[in-house]
């Protein structure tokens, strides 16, 4: 029997006997607790304090231990438990009479609601969030919380989810892979997968029908899973494993070629959290600072300039002399927010949202971009600014005219999210000195497949050579301009998407953290010419499938 899923996170191998995540006590912690009264809302206000405060330690305690970019999740993860406005929200429902730990439910569920509707990064984060609901919830009820299996033998871990305090001491000697059945390519438990170098494949329906104890092999450089494989099949997948270990270990410094050609290797991020991992998997700047993390406490109105200028200045001070894109709100359709997206569009996707809705907000726009120019005051750091869901030359021009009354020292860009902007790009490249494609929206807009629609996520697929034909346009009307342009969606992170884009005439790519080793060990083994030749394969195909076959056949000299 042979699952396939999309290759979710590390791309190497193992074979071994799977043991179940313990997944009742998750469930005894993860239910809605009853609404019986509470007798003494002081108590009850003080008992929920109390566990969140040690909830909050036990998370800081795990990030010590553990360290390196899983100490950077815990740490976030204890921030949310002990966010003011949610403690604020747990006392004013303990005072109206719920029990401390039907109001930690409920408060947390409002939050929850946020985060999911907040865009795809940001809903990967929903995950981290339940976690720390159910460790709340567990001390509370004062029953065990979640926990990994006990075992001296290793094992491949199969489980509905993982939460990154399990994921985060999980030993890689006994812990051989992942097998998850929910989570998606950003969740926390792919990306600690990713940093805890084993394989994993998350987001498999069926997994939970993995009996404990079966013979499992699972590839997370194809997604797949294999139940019971044959002598044959284990051994290509170590070898394969081996190879791939043998490559990212040589794999160091900047991006480029095997022949020698620059690619930098930079960083998506959603915040100054977001700076360690990049740092340690050895970005060269950051290529996307999503800012809509800012924006999210208060769904009603603008964060300060203050409060911008100091987020903005962690990121800047982190990356001196490096190259930092940062991207100007984003906000509507995913990542809705109270003040500046019209509650009533039939259609959002295609409605005021990104720059749209800045140009109908000017002043938030400003606030944003004076707080920037702030921010590098004094620093040697090379800013660039960009806007989202640019769709002509005028857009580009309302955006460099802001930055320029802003006093804004830096490059402007824009991105390329929307057919028009790469199919004009020349034009757009007339007012703007960069272009970034954001190939999430940009495979979006081309096949009218609405992002955040799983029924249609065959057209999402970044591979798809419509796709490949618009970022190839960018990418020649950049050249022809003498300009950059960079790709920071998803596509930058498929380490042989990566090499397709180079030889598109792409500059640079950008990714999450986790990701860099991995596309950093595939360029450094073809030269540009071969990357040319799959390029122009992939182009040459009918289907997303046919286009990556046809790049994978290139690059290994079928
Ligand atoms: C990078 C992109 O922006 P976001 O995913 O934040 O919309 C994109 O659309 O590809
Ligand atoms: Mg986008």
């Amino acid at each position: 029997m042979r699952w396939r899923q999309r290759c979710e996170a590390s791309v190497s191998a193992t074979v071994w006997r799977s043991a179940r995540y313990g997944t009742w006590v998750r469930r005894s912690s993860s239910r809605r607790p009853s609404r019986s009264p509470a007798q003494d809302a002081e108590r009850e206000q003080g008992r929920a304090r109390k566990a969140v405060e040690a909830v909050a330690a036990d998370l800081m305690a795990r990030g010590n231990l553990a360290g390196g970019e899983a100490q950077a999740v815990l740490e976030a993860q204890a921030m949310m438990a002990q966010d003011p406005e949610l403690m604020a929200d747990v006392e004013r429902r303990v005072a109206v009479g719920s029990t401390a730990e039907r109001a930690v439910y409920d408060a947390f569920a409002a939050y929850r609601e946020l985060l999911a509707n907040a865009g795809e990064y940001l809903a990967g984060r929903v995950a981290d969030l339940d976690d720390v609901r159910n460790r709340i919830v567990a001390r509370l009820l004062g029953v065990p919380m979640p926990g990994v299996p006990d075992s001296d033998e290793p094992y491949v871990l199969v489980a509905r989810d993982l939460a990154p305090a399990d994921t985060a001491l999980l030993d890689p000697t006994l812990v051989l892979g992942f097998v998850t059945e929910e989570g998606g390519p950003t969740s926390h438990s792919a990306i600690l997968a990713r940093a805890l170098g084993v394989p994993a494949v998350v987001a498999l329906p069926g997994a939970g029908e993995i009996a404990e104890g079966t013979l499992i092999a699972v590839d997370g450089s194809s997604g797949e899973v294999f139940v019971n494989p044959s002598e044959e099949k284990k051994s290509q997948l170590e070898a394969a494993a081996a190879e791939r270990r043998a490559a990212l270990a040589a794999s160091t410094g900047p991006g480029a070629t095997a022949d020698g050609h620059k690619v930098p290797l930079l960083a998506n991020i959603g915040g100054p959290a977001d700076v360690a991992a990049a740092l340690e998997a050895g970005a060269e700047g950051v290529g996307l600072f999503r800012t809509e993390f800012l924006f999210l406490d208060d769904s009603k109105n603008a964060p300060s300039e203050d409060k911008q200028v100091v987020a903005y200045r962690q990121v800047l001070e982190a990356f001196p002399e490096g190259r930092v894109v940062v991207r100007v709100l984003d906000a509507g359709a995913d990542k809705p927010l109270d003040f500046l997206t019209p509650a009533d569009e039939p259609n959002p996707a295609l409605g005021v949202r990104g720059l749209r809705s800045l140009l109908d907000h000017p002043a938030v726009l400003r606030t944003q971009l004076t707080a920037l120019a702030k921010a590098a005051e004094g620093l040697p750091v090379h800013l660039e600014v960009m806007a989202p869901m640019v769709a002509d030359r005028a857009d580009a021009k309302a955006f460099a005219d802001a930055c320029r009354e802003a006093g804004l020292r830096a490059k402007f860009g824009a991105m390329v999210e929307v057919p028009s902007a790469a199919l004009r790009a020349r034009s757009v490249l007339q007012e703007v000195e960069f272009l970034s494609l954001g190939t999430n929206d940009l495979a979006q807009y081309t096949f009218a497949a609405d992002r955040q629609v799983g029924a249609v996520s065959r057209l999402q697929d970044p591979w798809q050579p419509a796709l490949l034909d618009l970022v190839a346009l960018s990418a020649e009307a950049a050249r022809a301009e003498g300009k950059s342009c960079g790709v920071c969606g998803e596509a930058a992170s498929d380490p042989l998407l990566a090499c397709v884009l180079t030889g598109l005439g792409v500059t640079s790519l950008s990714m999450g953290a986790a990701s860099l080793p991995y596309v950093r060990a595939a360029l450094a083994k073809f030269t540009l010419a071969q990357c040319e030749r799959a390029a122009a394969a992939a182009r040459a195909a009918d289907s997303a499938a046919d286009a990556r076959a046809a790049a994978q056949a290139v690059l290994s000299g079928e």
